[in-house]
């Protein structure tokens, strides 16, 4: 596979890039190609065919100057009346059938990259050039297939019309065409050059444009807004984003200013050569005696090729910086993925046992392990919590267990069979969790809530009853639409709910699973600590059947569940229940009583600490 960013060198680069494109237009919708390609060819003949019913209106025009007989010019007007409402129509159908394949290729490139994200594990994600290739995919891949599919259609167009004049010119002398044809050989290369120079501009600056894109989403979105104008921070914010543009534009004029030059210099002779045959053709005509309308038809004729050469060329090197940067696309969709379709063990529903064995994990690009031999053991149908500092690595447990990474090695098994080998399909039907930056979905209540479940999406009384388990229902129904509250916003006729109550969403999301495990990573952060042990209650006797694992640093609440990991730098420091480990006299219990001695005193009313 290509790297990232790396350019199309030689022609046969350029060719087979040309032909992944095709193939690309060829299956988003083939019946509508052919179509394309055969009207445009016809457009294409249009000039050439325009040009010779003006040579034969002049010519009997010539004629009618001594036979006074209009009747031959007017049919000739009356022909190119015709042709020209048969042109239009032409152009007419071309434009449909080309916003038609846009739309095509447009809804294909985007199913096929969805595919290939969804296919994609976590691991890659956090590799930047692969998600800088994503995000320029996802910005740049439908603007730059659009300019393909037009840049394809004017070579079409310009090959037929260029066709047209090879046959005008075949007595007449076509080495003439031949050599119009050289004269704009050189800017050819130079725009080919320009592209190639933009393109790396393009890619240097690419993060550096990201960051200026998340900046100005910083400021224009909603949740931000309060916190950018009290702190004061939008002109701070502005300056750094045209510094950034300055810097570019300087950049920018520079190259153009130094490509303008070259390209006027190109100019300067493609006209030499065009001029020059112009007077090598009025001499040949007089010279044969040809006709005033042969002598329209060959200038006209030898200009309008000069045109479809120009036209040719620089789609040419359009069609190359656009394939630069479709590339991307190329590179993202040529990426290896799992298949999802590996049939592999089944889930064992009823197991007993979650088992970790000697685990060790470290993030793609570091260095340092962030869980050292992790080993333990949680018995089906109970409640587990993990606790720990912030970054002991809590959160990647739970995202190991979620098979988001894998480890680099050790084992995770349930009831002995390793989770990488159960479907992965089935795996995830059967596990539930809730983040702390969990999705506010822009969606209705209710959809909120059935997310969590998204084969019940119909299923309102199970959205109900989840909402009612999650405390949710209170604030729902005091909402002028309940349930068909439309969130976040960012949308019309939307509402914009606190973040508890987006949390007890989010927890109502968990009801609605039928997992067999369920991880909650401290979702309940903006709740107050008697909500969070309310809830968690409830949370406990309603998910009795159902293996639970629940990170947060409230003390209190975690002294509901059956068994207590704590986590320290990343490996497992002691674990048991709360009244073992307080016996125990180690970290959970100094982090315990520094909790409640801080209660005691009231230093700590919403927040937990550790
Ligand atoms: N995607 C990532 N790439 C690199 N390092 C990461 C990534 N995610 C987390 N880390 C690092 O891994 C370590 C453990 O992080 P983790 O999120 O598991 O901690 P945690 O115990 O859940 O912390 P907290 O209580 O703050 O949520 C931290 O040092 C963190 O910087």
């Amino acid at each position: 596979m290509k790297a990232f960013h790396e350019k199309i060198i030689t022609v046969q680069d350029y060719i087979k890039m040309l032909a992944k494109i095709l193939a690309l237009l060829w299956k988003s919708s083939k019946h509508t190609l052919v179509l394309l390609i055969f009207f445009n060819l016809l457009a294409g003949l249009s000039i050439p065919v325009t040009t010779i019913i003006w040579k034969f209106f002049i010519d009997s025009v010539v004629e009618a100057l001594t036979s006074k007989d209009l009747t031959e010019p007017i049919i000739w007007i009356l022909i190119h009346f015709l042709y020209t409402q048969f042109k239009n129509i032409m152009n007419n159908v071309c434009r449909y059938f080309e916003s038609n394949q846009a739309d095509y290729m447009n809804k294909y490139i985007t199913e096929l990259t969805l595919d290939k994200i969804d296919r994609m594990e976590m691991d890659n994600f956090d590799n930047v050039e692969l998600y800088d290739c994503i995000q320029k995919v996802n910005n740049e891949s439908a603007q730059h297939s659009m300019n393909i599919l037009r840049t394809l259609i004017l070579v079409l167009q310009n090959f037929s019309s260029m066709a047209g004049a090879i046959a005008i010119f075949l007595d007449f002398g076509p080495i003439i065409l031949l050599i119009s044809f050289f004269a704009c050989l050189p800017s050819l290369i130079i725009n080919i050059k320009m592209s190639s120079k933009q393109f790396d501009i393009f890619t240097k600056r690419f993060e550096r444009l990201r960051f200026i894109n998340y900046l100005k989403s910083i400021i224009i979105t909603y949740e931000n807004i309060k916190e950018v104008k009290v702190n004061r921070l939008n002109s701070y914010f502005k300056t750094t984003i045209i510094n950034d543009f300055n810097t570019f534009l300087k950049e920018d004029k520079k190259i153009r200013k130094k490509f303008s030059v070259q390209s006027s210099m190109t100019n300067v002779l493609e006209n030499i050569v065009s001029y020059g045959f112009q007077i090598y053709i009025l001499i040949k005509v007089v010279s044969r005696n040809l006709t005033l309308g042969d002598l329209t038809l060959f200038i006209s004729t030898l200009s309008n090729f000069q045109n479809s050469i120009q036209n040719i060329l620089s789609s040419i090197s359009s069609l190359y910086y656009d394939a630069l940067y479709i590339q991307n696309l190329f590179s993202l969709l040529g990426r290896e993925t799992p298949n999802k379709e590996v049939a592999s063990t089944t889930y064992p529903t009823h197991f007993e046992k979650i088992e970790f064995q000697n685990v060790y994990f470290k993030y793609p690009g570091r260095e340092e392990f962030v869980l050292k031999n992790i080993s333990f053991v949680l018995s089906a149908k109970k409640s587990y919590s993990i606790v720990g500092l912030n970054g002991s690595g809590k959160t990647t447990l739970v995202k190991l267990l979620l098979r988001l990474y894998k480890p680099a090695s050790g084992n995770i098994l349930i009831d002995g069979i390793n989770i990488n080998d159960i479907d992965l399909e089935e795996f995830y039907k059967h596990i539930g969790v809730v983040f702390q930056d969990f999705i506010k979905y822009p969606f209705d209540i209710e959809k909120n809530i059935a997310l969590g479940s998204i084969d019940e999406l119909n299923n309102f009384s199970k959205v109900k009853r989840a909402a009612e388990q999650a405390g949710a229902d209170r604030f729902i129904e005091e909402l002028p639409l309940k349930y068909a509250t439309m969130l976040n916003k960012e949308w019309s006729e939307a509402t914009q709910l606190s973040l508890g109550q987006w949390q007890r969403l989010a927890i109502s999301r968990a009801f609605m699973s039928n997992s067999s495990i369920l991880i909650l990573d401290e979702p309940t952060a903006s709740l107050d600590a008697e909500a969070e042990f309310e809830l968690f209650t409830k949370f406990r006797d309603l998910m009795f059947d159902k293996t639970t694992i629940l990170i947060t640093h409230r003390l209190s609440t975690i002294r509901l569940v059956d068994e207590i990991l704590v986590l320290k730098d990343g490996q497992v420091l002691e674990s048991g229940s709360h009244d073992t480990l307080l016996r125990y006299n180690g970290e959970y219990a100094r982090l315990y009583k520094m909790q409640s001695d801080m209660y005691m005193r009231g230093e700590l009313v919403n927040e937990g600490s550790h």
